[in-house]
């Protein structure tokens, strides 16, 4: 049997999502039927110091794990740059560095799998796409929802037109908090420095899955980028990030197409009220995709549903299906996009058809729109699309 080619990885930064990816990447892609490729972790970058890339090493890779290729700990994010063994960066810095790290990683002609949101405005979106073709890298955001399990049977459905024209969806992501209580103003979340707030952080999510039905799974000459429109917007009265905001997007039916009709889309998404108080069977749905002759529900955080109920109308109650996807204790399901980012790598590919660039620029244009009608702006170092050719 052909032996499973070794992706070596580099990790930039070292907080909670990196070391829940590095887990997740550690663990053995047999048991989840995978075979072609492995991960392995060869090098962790911390802007912070060398010995907290080294503690975060200690722990990943501690008593129990088998890695036999060695992973050096390095105290700038320029140096694991330099490194030869690392075949692609996985970039998990805070929203407002995503730009100049990914633009750094890929002039040092590194593949990159970056966080969501893949930045912070449009403008640079394109800078970085621009970047990633001139160096023919690849680049993908890691909106590693599109890669669970759970998205490829949901894409079945809807190629398959399960329930028949997709003519609305709605999708939610509200966590429930009281933004004082557990955020601290310097929080990633509500830090504007760090270009916090609900949109970027949650609302990527919600976009993500209307794009996913109402653009990406339809065919290329089908794909219409929405309009906004409307939207609120209730900015955090401490540090003037979004704390709640609703957007409503009408993706007109294209010109070419006879008898295909508007599709609206409606996300939501907030930091104070929850996607769902009622933890028992009888919660709501989280993600609504409703078609002519049916409807399929996503139920849990959308992020990461764990059930997918197809309704079929026309064949009454029996024609209900139901998937569950559970997650095994400890892993919290992030191999999935790696997998896809290795795979496009080992291919050669600039993009993923999964997640491509066109769709992660799409996204941001409608963030940018729906930012600009309640005048909620970034430092300028922040929305900047001037590279600064070094990360500090
Ligand atoms: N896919 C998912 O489910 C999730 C994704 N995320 C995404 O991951 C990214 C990081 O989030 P998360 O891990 O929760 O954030 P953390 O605050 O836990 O970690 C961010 C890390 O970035 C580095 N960093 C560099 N500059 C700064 C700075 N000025 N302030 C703070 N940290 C800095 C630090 O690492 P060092 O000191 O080592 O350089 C820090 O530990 C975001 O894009 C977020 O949206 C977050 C949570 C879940
Ligand atoms: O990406 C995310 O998903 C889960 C949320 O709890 C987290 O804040 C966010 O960054």
């Amino acid at each position: 049997m052909t032996q499973p080619r070794v992706i070596r990885w580099g990790i930039i930064a070292t907080g909670y999502i990196a070391r829940t990816f590095a887990k997740d990447l550690l663990v053995d892609p047999r048991t989840r039927g995978v075979v072609d490729i492995r991960h392995s972790v060869v090098a962790v970058a911390s802007s912070s110091s060398q010995q907290k890339a080294q503690d975060f090493i200690d722990d990943i890779l501690g008593p129990g794990h088998e890695q036999k290729e060695p992973c050096t700990a390095y105290g700038s994010y320029d140096a694991l740059l330099q490194d030869a063994a690392v075949d692609i960066v996985y970039v998990a810095t805070p929203h407002s560095h995503h730009f100049q790290v990914c633009m750094l990683c890929l002039q040092k002609g590194k593949a990159v799998l970056c966080e969501k949101p893949l930045v912070v405005n449009a403008a640079q979106a394109l800078a970085l796409q621009k970047q990633a073709l001139r160096h023919q890298t690849f680049l993908m955001e890691a909106l590693w929802t599109r890669c669970l399990p759970i998205s490829k049977t949901l894409r079945n459905y809807v190629l398959d037109g399960a329930v028949g024209e997709i003519l609305r969806v709605s999708a939610d992501l509200s966590i429930g908090v009281v933004p004082e209580d557990v955020f601290d103003p310097s929080h990633r979340m509500v830090n504007k420095d760090l270009a916090g707030g609900a949109l970027l952080d949650l609302g990527i999510y919600n976009l993500s899955w209307i794009f996913y039905v109402l653009y990406n799974l339809r065919p290329p000459g089908q794909r219409v980028i929405p309009r906004v429109m409307g939207s609120a917007m209730t900015l955090d009265a401490r540090t003037g990030v979004d704390e709640a905001t609703t957007v409503l997007l009408d993706f007109p039916p294209p010109t070419a197409v006879q008898d295909q009709h508007a599709a609206h889309a409606i996300m939501t998404t907030a930091f104070r009220v929850d996607s769902s108080v009622d933890s028992t069977d009888q919660a709501a749905p989280t993600v609504r995709l409703q078609g002519t002759r049916g409807e399929i529900l996503l139920y849990g955080p959308i992020y990461c549903p764990h059930r997918l109920r197809v309704v079929r109308k026309e064949q009454g109650p029996a024609s209900v299906e139901q998937h569950d996807f559970p997650i095994p204790d400890g892993i919290k399901g992030m191999m999935y996009e790696a997998d896809e980012a290795a795979r496009c790598w080992v291919d050669g590919k600039l993009e993923s058809d999964v997640m491509p660039w066109h769709e992660s620029l799409a996204i941001c244009q409608i963030m940018d729109e729906v930012r600009l009608r309640s005048n909620l702006t970034y430092p300028d170092s922040v929305e900047t699309t001037v590279y600064h050719g070094q990360v500090d």
